[in-house]
């Protein structure tokens, strides 16, 4: 790869696991692994500085806003921290302030802990609590101010009369562990995902329409800053003994140290201890303490240069492997399962243990990924191994201790060569690690897969099923495939009932469908055939066919009927539709099987028709004109305006250049695209100038 290209694959990674990670609340791998992709792509932008672009990840706070709440702009950016896990980088920044300050001046830290939430800014005006605000893309953010007011330990109204008439005050929202697990239990109970993590959960919380609901997930806040246009306090310390003083909640752990060394002790001191603690932390905040020295020191893009974060390595500790199971996905891939217990359970059954004590969780099992990485570790039942939990994703087995083999009887571990679930002999493809099992008409977890794919929010979205759901649906025979689902009556859904054993307690639950959750399930499932036909056909997981490939062929034939019929030759008339696509397609309408589910959600009333009508025109009014659409609109979908726009004569581009004529702008677009339009001279019209164009 050229630097180029690596830079560009660093900077779409890293755009794509922000954006699971702000928006959606879901970590894909833990942030150790995220952080050193972030600091690969730091080392290339230094190597390579013109190749470095002002919108890179390394240059911007990693969140954005969202259209569902108001957006409000921060009177002052809301920063992120650079951070490091090294001892040596704590003191490389040591150096850095000494050498950004007057020669010999003195200076202090302020070392907090690093809470795991969400960043929130709350404003006061005369005493009174009047907004709370995301750190969104840290010049905006979204208006939470509905779900801040159901903190119960923030104040609505400061008592003491000294304060000054507009102040801001920071801190991070996040949710207690107690919290955290009992809204995993409600979710489980409930048949939904759960949550990796607490700052997860509090992510996903904070950002509820409902505050009624946001409120009985119990989120809690610490404040950790405090900002005015007055001048009232010289240094961080005076500023958080004050926000007590005034009842906000400060996090006790903070301390004020003279030295590195002394901060370092504080690292140390609170590596174990921190566990301790009712919500998760995943390092320490070290400030410099003077307000003055702060300014002298100053602010890159990103981050300030008087703070950085600690963070600390994933916690990595011994445990006995007990056995391994294989699980089968919804692909038909075998992975090899650990079970794990601590070293001091060895003697009692596996189903009374409680697992290794890991971040905070109790952990009884941890992924073995493939056959391959058996072997590469060279495990052995029996074994004594290294679990590690990073960023609280699934736990990984990451090495053995061979020094403790002989003391206990080990098994060499045997790979099954016949599916676990269905007893299909397992194939190896050509080429990849992973086993398969290559019965995917009735291998059960393979049948199950395909109705999740259904239902996923880009396909059919009926999100009043989960995967807990449909597993209870599909285990009780109701739903064996996605056409089922449009059989299932009331009567079939009451009363349905599972028992689901607590992975760390063992205590059994017994969850039952009520009226309620009937309700929604039948309402979802009725909402589902109005999904416009482009979903459908991403919906039937066809191979190669993902949602963008399936808005094409939509496009393309705009019906099923025409698209069943297609020839090889036609479908590779599709634009941008290769062989291998084309060839997946036919197979797939060619199919016995797949041809009775297409009739049976034909006979359901799905949608087997694209809707929207060819462009009807309306006017000439942008005749001869270029537009190129970009960013999140308020009023309007990008699809509504590109048909505005081509129903009044005008045209789209692709790309910014010095033909085009218009840049529509909405929010959140990428500033390269803007600096460029602004450069070739290009108009930019917000969403009004352009409505404003129209109606003139
Ligand atoms: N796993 C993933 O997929 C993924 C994706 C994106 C980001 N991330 C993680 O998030 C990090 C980036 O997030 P970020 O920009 O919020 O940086 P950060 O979380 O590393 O540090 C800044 C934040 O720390 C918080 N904080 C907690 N305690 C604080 C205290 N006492 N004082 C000041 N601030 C305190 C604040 O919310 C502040 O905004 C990455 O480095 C990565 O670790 C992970
Ligand atoms: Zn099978």
């Amino acid at each position: 790869m050229t630097p180029e290209q690596q830079i560009k694959d660093l900077t779409d990674k890293l755009n794509y696991y922000n954006h699971r990670y702000y928006q959606e609340s879901v970590s894909e791998i833990s942030d150790q692994e995220f952080d050193f992709l972030l600091k690969e792509l730091i080392r290339l932008e230094e190597m390579y500085p013109e190749l470095k672009t002002s919108d890179s990840p390394t240059q911007r706070v990693g969140g954005t806003i969202s259209k569902e709440f108001p957006t409000v702009y921060h009177r002052y950016p809301m920063q992120s921290l650079d951070n490091t896990y090294s001892e040596q980088e704590m003191r490389n920044f040591d150096e850095r302030v000494r050498k950004g300050l007057e020669e010999g001046e003195a200076y202090e830290y302020i070392c907090e802990l690093k809470f795991d939430g969400i960043s929130l800014s709350f404003t006061y005006e005369e005493g009174t609590l009047v907004r709370g605000v995301t750190r969104g893309d840290g010049t905006r953010g979204d208006d939470i101010t509905h779900n801040i007011k159901t903190i119960r330990t923030l104040p609505l109204r400061i008592r003491d009369t000294q304060v000054p008439a507009v102040f801001e005050v920071r801190g991070e929202g996040f949710m207690p562990y107690s919290s955290f697990e009992k809204l995993n239990t409600e979710l489980e109970i409930a048949g939904d995902p759960p949550y990796a993590n607490p700052r997860n959960a509090a992510s996903g919380a904070f950002k509820l329409q409902d505050s009624a609901e946001a409120a009985r997930r119990g989120l809690d806040c610490y404040l950790y800053s405090f900002l005015s246009d007055e001048t009232i306090f010289e240094s961080h310390e005076e500023s958080l003994l004050a926000l007590k003083e005034w009842g906000f909640h400060v996090s006790p752990g903070w301390a004020k140290c003279a030295s590195i060394e002394e901060v370092l002790e504080y690292i140390h001191r609170w590596e174990q201890k921190r566990f301790e603690l009712p919500l998760a932390t995943d390092g320490i905040v070290v400030k410099v303490n003077s307000y003055a020295q702060q300014r002298e020191l100053g602010s890159t893009a990103k981050s300030p240069r008087w703070a950085i974060s600690f963070k600390y390595k994933a916690e990595n500790k011994p445990a006995l492997l007990r056995g391994v199971v294989f699980q089968v996905g919804r692909t038909g891939a075998v992975t090899p399962v650990a079970n794990l217990s601590a070293l001091d359970e060895r003697a009692k059954s596996y189903e009374r243990a409680r697992g290794v004590h890991l971040s905070g969780t109790y952990v009884k099992r941890a992924t073995l990924h493939n056959a391959n990485e058996i072997e590469r570790l060279g495990l052995e039942v029996g074994d004594v191994v290294f679990v590690e939990k990073s960023g609280e994703i699934i736990p990984k087995i990451t090495g053995v201790d061979t020094s403790q083999r002989g003391m206990f009887v080990t098994q060499p571990i045997t790979f099954p060569t016949q599916c676990p679930e269905c007893g299909t002999p397992l194939i190896r493809k050509e080429g990849e690690v992973a086993y398969y099992c290559p019965d995917d008409k009735g291998c059960p977890p393979q049948l199950r897969g395909k109705i999740e794919h259904f239902i996923h929010r880009k396909a059919m979205n009926i999100d009043s099923l989960g995967e807990g759901k449909i597993e209870l649906l599909f285990d009780k025979g109701l739903v064996r495939d996605p056409a089922d689902l449009y059989d299932l009556t009331y009567d079939d859904l009451l009363g349905l009932e599972k028992v689901l054993v607590n992975e760390e307690t063992g205590k059994e639950k017994k969850i039952s469908f009520r009226e309620k959750t009937v309700e929604n399930i039948l309402k979802g499932i009725e909402r589902s055939r109005q999904v416009p036909f482009k979903n459908l056909l991403f919906a039937l997981g066809i191979r190669y066919v993902g949602a963008t490939v399936a808005e094409k062929l939509a496009t393309y034939f705009r019906s099923m009927d025409q698209l069943q019929n297609a020839s090889i030759e036609s479908l590779l008339g599709v634009p941008e539709i290769g062989g291998r696509i084309a060839q997946s397609v036919r197979e797939y309408f060619d199919d016995e099987n797949n041809q009775v589910l297409i009739n049976r959600l034909r006979a359901a009333g799905l949608k087997f028709e694209t809707d929207d009508q060819p462009v009807v025109a309306e006017s000439t009014l942008l005749e001869g004109k270029s537009f190129v659409i970009s960013g999140v609109f308020r009023n309007f979908e990008r699809e509504e305006l590109r048909a505005k726009i081509e129903a009044n004569g005008g045209r789209i581009l692709s790309g910014v250049s010095a033909k085009l004529n218009y840049l529509l702008a909405g929010d959140n677009m990428g500033p390269s695209k803007l600096e460029k339009a602004r450069r070739l001279g290009v108009t930019i019209l917000s969403e009004e100038e352009f409505v404003g164009m129209l109606e003139s």
